[in-house]
């Protein structure tokens, strides 16, 4: 049955080339007008699925439905869904207009519906005045926005971006990745959104899909994801977390009541500052032995006793501290998790 839950549905994916598998029985749903990221390290499928999705790879065993109808078998142009990679792919020799009129064009729509598609189009992506501009005379996020603005004007069912902002400048990534969470939330497209930079993903996803050698690891929201990661993979990949054994955390006098598993401590979780209540906390001691400033937050790492490098962060107004100082830090025993 379609629903809202399951309008983009892959089931046992499974893709191979020259006999190595590379997809590995994926299944996952997507919701309607949501933005899913699919992040995972170089190598672990994302784009594989992308094209799958898309109709681009030849062969492949597993069932793909969108909008409740089997799109398996349809050829790309028959699946109303647009795609956007890494390069921009805009036709040099055409105005900004009319490259995303292009298109529209290609359906033969009416001239009027044309003209007021791609000037509301022009609206939205902010670039009614470089309407007339060509590709060469942009810059690189003007030309990534024409570049989303030509495929959302055909209102896909599905929007597919493959790193879409890999090729942009630190600042221009950070705007245009706020952008188009906007477009997708004005225009209530369903988006799948390919990358691998964790922070880009968490920033803008409704649902984060973390892949590892063609399989799917999790699937969440950013929040659960990063505080609840049910594999070790997940809990190294995201948030740059501590990752120690029972038996490490009682080396540490961080002591569970269970004797085994793998057990994650958030670096921010680790306060400098003594709270007023030490009720719950447990203190760590260690010679800082790394110290990098990041703007606002400072990321440090402690070496115990015990030899255990722990590492932790925190905002950087009120830091007393240096590299090679012997500091004690305190952590809410309570917030200690086990993977999984
Ligand atoms: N056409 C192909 N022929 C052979 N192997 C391929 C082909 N396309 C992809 N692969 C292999 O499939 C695996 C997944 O590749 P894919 O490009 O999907 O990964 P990715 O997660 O998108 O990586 P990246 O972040 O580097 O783009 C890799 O091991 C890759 O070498």
């Amino acid at each position: 049955m379609v629903n809202t839950d399951n309008f983009l549905s892959v089931s046992h994916l499974n893709i191979s080339f020259n006999g190595n598998t590379v997809i590995k029985d994926l299944s996952f749903n997507i919701k309607k007008g949501t933005l899913t990221s699919f992040l995972g390290p170089s190598g672990s499928g994302k784009t594989t699925v992308l094209r799958a999705i898309a109709g681009l790879n030849q062969a492949f065993a597993g069932q793909i439905t969108l909008d409740g109808q089997d799109i398996t078998n349809l050829a790309p142009n028959q699946r109303n869904i647009g795609m956007i990679f890494q390069s921009y792919a805009l036709f040099p020799n055409l105005t900004v207009f009319d490259n995303i009129a292009y298109g529209l064009r290609v359906q033969k729509k009416p001239k009027t519906e044309i003209e007021k598609a791609v000037t509301d189009m022009l609206a939205i992506i902010g670039l009614t005045d470089r309407r007339d501009y060509y590709p060469a005379n942009l810059s690189g996020g003007q030309r990534q926005r024409v570049a989303i603005a030509r495929s959302m004007v055909l209102e896909p069912k599905l929007l597919l971006l493959d790193e879409p902002l890999s090729a942009l400048d630190a600042k221009t990534r950070v705007e245009l990745r706020n952008q188009i969470k906007r477009y997708q939330q004005e225009l209530g497209i369903t988006m799948i959104f390919v990358t691998h930079d964790q922070t880009e993903a968490m920033a803008i996803s409704d649902d984060v899909l973390i892949m590892s050698l063609g399989e799917l690891e999790q699937q969440g929201s950013a929040m659960e994801i990063y505080t609840n990661p049910k594999t070790m993979f997940v809990a190294d990949f995201i948030g740059n977390h501590n990752v120690l054994a029972a038996t490490d955390l009682a080396m540490l006098g961080l002591g569970t009541d269970q004797p085994d598993g793998q057990y994650i401590i958030r670096p921010e979780l680790l306060e400098h500052v003594m709270p007023a209540n030490l009720n719950g906390y447990a203190p760590i001691e260690g010679q800082v032995v790394e110290m990098a400033v990041l703007g606002n937050r400072i990321e440090y790492s402690l070496k115990t006793a015990t030899g255990h490098v722990v590492k932790a962060e925190c905002m950087n107004q009120n830091i007393n501290f240096t590299l090679n100082d012997e500091i004690k830090v305190y952590l809410k025993v309570a917030e200690i998790k086990k993977v999984g």
